[in-house]
């Protein structure tokens, strides 16, 4: 069964090898990070025990039980006549403990960050990596925004997980561990007690995070939806001003806002209830504890030191153990995640096969093709031949298949077998190399993309280091270069978001351009001269008829005009191939072919009366 991108899901063992993968080539940092933070509760473990020996050994009089190391370089004696110096000493233990400890935390810091970017720049390039291979279909089904975020938000979940959660799950049990072994050392009976509360606590944090895990991600749906909403209004800022929509998409914008700050009010609401109720559980354990030291100090189980120190223990258990269970519970969210980012990681590429062979060059040969999109077929049994060399144009309504032909002749899309079969020189499409088809497939369409790059690189973007002049040449053919050169940066001048908005018009010359560079035997242009006026469009059909040569050329077009000098032209009706000949063979017979060509040469003649009348109207 075919993987469905909101099913997808990993096995726990796909999770961790998944982490695992992107933490091998940098774990020497997290390691170093895990080290520091253990050294780190390690000091901290130390500042009761100073407070212990100050008050048991120094103030008071009970043999101090340290190592004979320690008890030579302490001048125990020495101390205990001199109070005010003993807690200069206790104080100055403090002050090196926590210094080192601030080391420690700096260091954990340090390692984390190094660590957390070499992890997140693996997976992100991998994924990055990876959607550049994809099949064309797997972008059609999948809507960008989804994508986007599956790189950055559900990346960054993942980050802050390794880097931060699971860091914190190996400290906080390496605490609880060195922790209740120190206590156990200390009292037995106390920390008995201490630690029965730990899976209270612990249990009640996570079953409440689990709990609004669902109330997170509505939150978080929210956050996408007020994104989403000022994406499309910034994007369509044009259709907004000419319908005046300026207070309707105001209105819908708020409407989101408000959704999206009232689900964070009352999931504050929440969480306050939640940490004031975790308190009140943590204070109750104190108490306890406070209560049953008292009773074993004064029953002489328990010295005074050891029953400060002892508290001190018990009170630094319990932050910890309450974000462990937090930590727990937002593993969902990161397996949420995990298995967003798999599924990218997971589908499979375009895969070129070992026998596939290079591009034969030839003539095109559709045979009997029928293919369709998620079960609803565009072209129904379509045969015809362009000839190597030849200018075949391709006439059709909206919709009646005539871009599916250029998919399938780039392959973006594969003619299922069975369903007929496409061939150059005598090789099935199917058995040759994408790559190199698509270099010998030189392709403008409809609405062409720059890259937010000057023109003079969009123009370059196959062949970098083409020289300036056969750049300007194609530039020249596509009557691109005059307009080029009256910018003040001439070919250095950036287009996209960052430059100069380009007409329409311009833009499909640029492409035309840039397609021209690439020197392919076999030119697609795909309504590819729909925005430039007719004229410009004759002009541009004159120079690209002289400059190319023995290329075959099949031209995509709504206009009579630009195909009729084409050697042979197929009209296209429903998917099914309606008529083929040439220009004059079309005109003779009747069809939809001279039908069409009527229609446009009768609005051609009126627009030039039209033109006419004006201008002597206007003498
Ligand atoms: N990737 C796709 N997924 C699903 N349906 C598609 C896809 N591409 C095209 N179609 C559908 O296939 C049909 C033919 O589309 P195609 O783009 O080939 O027509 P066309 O003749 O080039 O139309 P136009 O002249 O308007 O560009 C249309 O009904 C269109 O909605």
């Amino acid at each position: 069964m075919e993987e469905n991108r909101s099913t997808f899901k990993l096995s726990g063992r796909e999770k961790a090898g998944l982490i695992w993968h992107y933490l091998r080539p940098c774990w020497g940092h997290f390691a170093a990070a895990l080290l520091c933070a253990c050294l780190s509760m390690a000091l901290n473990a130390l500042t009761p025990q100073i407070i212990r020996i100050t008050v048991d050994s120094i103030l008071g009089s009970e043999e101090a039980k340290l190592p004979a190391l320690v008890l030579r370089v302490l001048p125990l004696e020495t101390l205990r006549q001199e109070p005010v110096t003993a807690l200069w000493w206790a104080a100055g233990a403090v002050m090196v403990t926590a210094l080192l400890r601030g080391l420690c935390s700096f260091g954990q810091r340090a390692q984390l960050s190094r660590g957390s970017e070499a992890y997140v720049k693996g997976l992100r390039d991998d994924l990055y990596r990876r959607i550049q291979y994809l099949p064309f279909a797997w972008h059609k089904q999948h809507p960008t925004g989804d994508i986007i975020q599956r790189c950055t938000s559900d990346v960054d979940v993942i980050r802050t997980f390794v880097c931060n959660q699971l860091v914190e799950v190996v400290r906080t049990v390496f605490l609880i561990i060195l922790y209740l072994w120190i206590m156990f050392r200390m009292n037995v009976k106390l920390s008995l007690i201490a630690l029965a509360f730990i899976p209270i606590v612990g249990l009640s944090s996570g079953v409440f995070y689990r709990k609004i895990s669902s109330r997170f991600k509505t939150a978080d749906e929210a956050e996408g939806e007020v994104t989403a909403c000022a994406q499309e209004n910034l994007t369509a800022v044009r259709v907004v001003r000419a319908f005046g929509r300026e207070k309707y998409e105001e209105d819908k914008f708020q409407a989101k806002s408000e959704r999206y700050a009232g689900l964070w009010i009352h999931l504050g609401k929440l969480l306050s209830v939640y940490w004031a109720s975790g308190t009140l559980l943590t204070c109750l354990q104190v108490m306890v504890i406070i209560l049953a030291g008292i009773h074993e100090s004064v029953a002489g189980a328990m010295t005074l030191g050891a029953f400060v120190a002892f508290v001190s223990y018990n009170e630094s258990l319990a932050w910890p153990v309450r974000s462990l269970g937090r930590v727990l519970s937002d593993m969902s969210k990161a397996g949420v995640s995990m298995d967003r980012v798999g599924y990218i990681l997971r589908s499979p590429e375009e895969q070129e096969q070992p026998d596939d062979v290079p591009f034969p060059g030839g003539d095109i040969v559709f045979d009997h093709v029928t293919f369709g999109y998620e079960g609803q077929p565009v072209l129904k049994d379509v045969s015809f031949t362009i000839r190597e060399g030849e200018t075949f144009a391709v006439l059709g309504g909206t919709g009646s298949g005539k871009s599916t032909l250029v998919h399938l002749l780039d392959r973006l899309y594969d003619v299922p077998e069975g369903s007929g079969r496409i061939t150059i020189g005598g090789v099935d499409l199917r058995h040759i190399r994408r790559s190199d088809l698509r270099r010998h497939i030189g392709l403008v369409l409809q609405e062409p993309f720059l890259f937010s790059q000057t023109i003079g690189e969009n123009i370059r973007a196959v062949r970098p280091d083409a020289p300036e002049d056969a750049m300007r040449r194609a530039a020249a053919i596509a009557c691109v270069d005059e307009a080029v050169t009256s910018f003040p940066e001439g070919y250095d001048t950036i287009v996209g978001e960052r430059g100069v908005t380009l007409s329409g018009g311009q833009k499909q010359r640029v492409a035309i351009a840039r397609m021209l560079m690439q020197q392919a035997p076999v030119m697609i242009f795909d309504d590819s001269l729909s925005a430039v006026d007719a004229e410009t469009d004759e002009k541009i059909r004159t120079a690209l008829r002289r400059s190319t040569g023995k290329a075959t050329v099949l031209l995509i077009s709504h206009r009579v005009t630009t195909l009729m000098q084409a050697d042979r032209i197929l009209v296209l009706d429903g998917g099914r191939v309606a008529e083929l000949g040439t220009h004059a063979q079309l005109v003779e017979k009747p069809g939809i072919y001279r039908d069409i060509y009527h229609i446009q040469m009768q609005s051609a003649d009126r627009a030039l009366l039209e033109e006419g009348g004006s201008e002597h109207g206007g003498h």
